[in-house]
């Protein structure tokens, strides 16, 4: 971090931390741990229950979850056709694999812009990992948009006129093949590209979907788009570990091998049965305390707008897989420190429904230096010569104690060592056990999503399809 005391003169100063496990060498390498270009297995997600006002004993779960760990592993649990993703990193297809790094590398050499067509858990996963690695301005990076989540003809036709003039790849995502939203915007997207590069158009579509459910496959094969297969045993909102998330990733310039390494660490890291010595059971059990205790909202909480669509991945992840059976936690979310001067009145003051779960980044991609100024008109001196990471960090920290002592809100705090591919991976694998192990514990299906049709047949209805 840049540290510079000089009042006045210093200026305004760009730190680069770091940007993904590749370019971590020297120093840097030594401070962060890393051995043969890897993360050491140490450097996990961490959790903090101090703040949490837990009022059951931890212990009293212990049974419970290890017969429930047992149910998951055994696949006897609910739901338990689809737990592939819990050995996936072991299991993932690696001819597959290495296709998927040759088309993105074709896309980044041949488009300005990638258009990600999907909906759901066939798009919220890719567009968390980019914006989180990436950040949401990186230099040099092939423009990732986004279409198929919405049936807005406003937000259509406004991207199918910024794409007319650039070089476009187009991946579309869809595990069932049927989702409106997406068919409908692949429908326009398959024109467009068809007008735009005649016979080429179809090297230049990538079909993502069920091996054989859905009309996509057929679609796709009948034009000849190179397609990549989602796993019948991974579910939408687990599928960012498969070609779904993977595709779009490594287009955007991300190492995709560090990201399965992540993963394939959380393996071990969040793998066993013992409470005690798995983090992601204890915000788990953690959760289903606070439910006892009343709190029917969980906001997920984080500094850095980068993390924005962690955060909405989180929500379907979380939403989907425990809003059933008249039970469940409402997940949602706020970026701090921006959210706090629109809603940290109520999370202060309002009606005690809700509990925090922050997710704090250790090191920042990048840090900057405030600068100093010799008038100092704006009376922000004090600040200068000092780290913004610090500021903001001095900011959670000041929100954390305003909340929790003051406010009585609990606060579960999870730390991420920093935001690069193989933090992602990581990170699933903890929010994957974690969600798994909290809905079994209310004793409903993690892995389905019956409530979602109920709007879909409505809409199927008034839409007049047969
Ligand atoms: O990949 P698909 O089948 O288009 O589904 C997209 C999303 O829609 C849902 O099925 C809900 O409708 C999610 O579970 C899923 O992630």
């Amino acid at each position: 971090m840049v540290h510079d005391s000089r009042l006045g003169s210093c200026r305004f100063r760009i730190c680069r931390v770091f940007h993904s496990v590749h370019e971590i060498d020297g120093e840097e390498n030594m401070a962060y741990n890393f051995k043969d270009g890897r993360r050491e297995k140490t450097d996990m997600l961490t959790l903090d229950l101090s703040h949490a006002f837990l009022k059951e004993d931890f212990h009293d779960y212990r049974e419970e979850v290890a017969k429930l760990d047992e149910a998951l592993r055994n696949k006897t649990c609910k739901g338990s056709d689809f737990t592939g993703w819990m050995t996936w990193a072991n299991d993932y297809d690696k001819e597959e694999f290495a296709r998927i790094k040759k088309a993105a590398e074709k896309i980044r050499n041949e488009s300005d812009v990638l258009v990600v067509c999907g909906i759901g858990g066939s798009y919220l996963g890719a567009r968390a990992a980019i914006e989180m690695i990436n950040g949401l301005y990186p230099a040099k990076q092939i423009e990732v948009i986004y279409m198929g989540n919405t049936f807005s003809s406003t937000y259509i036709a406004q991207v199918m006129e910024y794409l007319k003039d650039r070089e476009v790849s187009v991946n579309v995502i869809s595990k069932s093949g049927t989702t409106t939203e997406t068919a409908l915007a692949f429908r326009i997207l398959k024109q467009f590209m068809e007008d735009k590069y005649g016979d080429q158009a179809a090297g230049r579509i990538y079909a993502t979907t069920d091996k054989a459910r859905g009309a996509l496959k057929p679609m796709a094969d009948e034009e000849g788009y190179e397609t990549f297969v989602i796993p019948d045993d991974i579910g939408g909102r687990f599928s960012v570990i498969t070609p779904v998330g993977l595709l779009p990733i490594a287009a955007a310039g991300i190492d995709i091998d560090a990201l399965m390494q992540g993963l394939h660490d959380g393996m071990g890291e969040y793998g066993d049965a013992d409470l005690d010595k798995n983090p992601a059971y204890r915000y788990a059990v953690a959760r289903r305390i606070l439910q006892h205790q009343g709190y029917d909202v969980e906001l997920f909480v984080n500094y850095e707008p980068q993390m924005a669509m962690v955060s909405e991945w989180w929500k379907q992840l979380f939403g989907e897989s425990e809003g059933k059976d008249g039970l469940g936690i409402l997940p949602d979310s706020v970026n701090y420190s921006t959210d706090l001067h629109s809603l940290g009145q109520f999370v202060q003051d309002g009606k005690k429904v809700l509990f925090e779960t922050n997710l704090y980044v250790e090191q920042p991609m990048i840090d900057i230096t405030f600068p100093g100024d010799d008038k100092n008109a704006d009376k922000m001196n004090y600040l200068a010569g000092k780290s913004v990471d610090w500021a903001n960090k001095m900011a959670a920290k000041g929100t954390l104690m305003a909340h929790e002592e003051t406010g009585g809100v609990p606060n579960i705090i999870i730390t991420m060592p920093s935001m690069t591919s193989y933090d992602f991976g990581n990170m699933c694998m903890f929010f994957f056990k974690a969600i798994a192990m909290t809905t079994l514990l209310n004793g409903s299906n993690p892995f389905n999503q019956p409530g979602v049709e109920v709007y879909k047949k409505n809409m199927f209805r008034l839409l007049g399809k047969e």
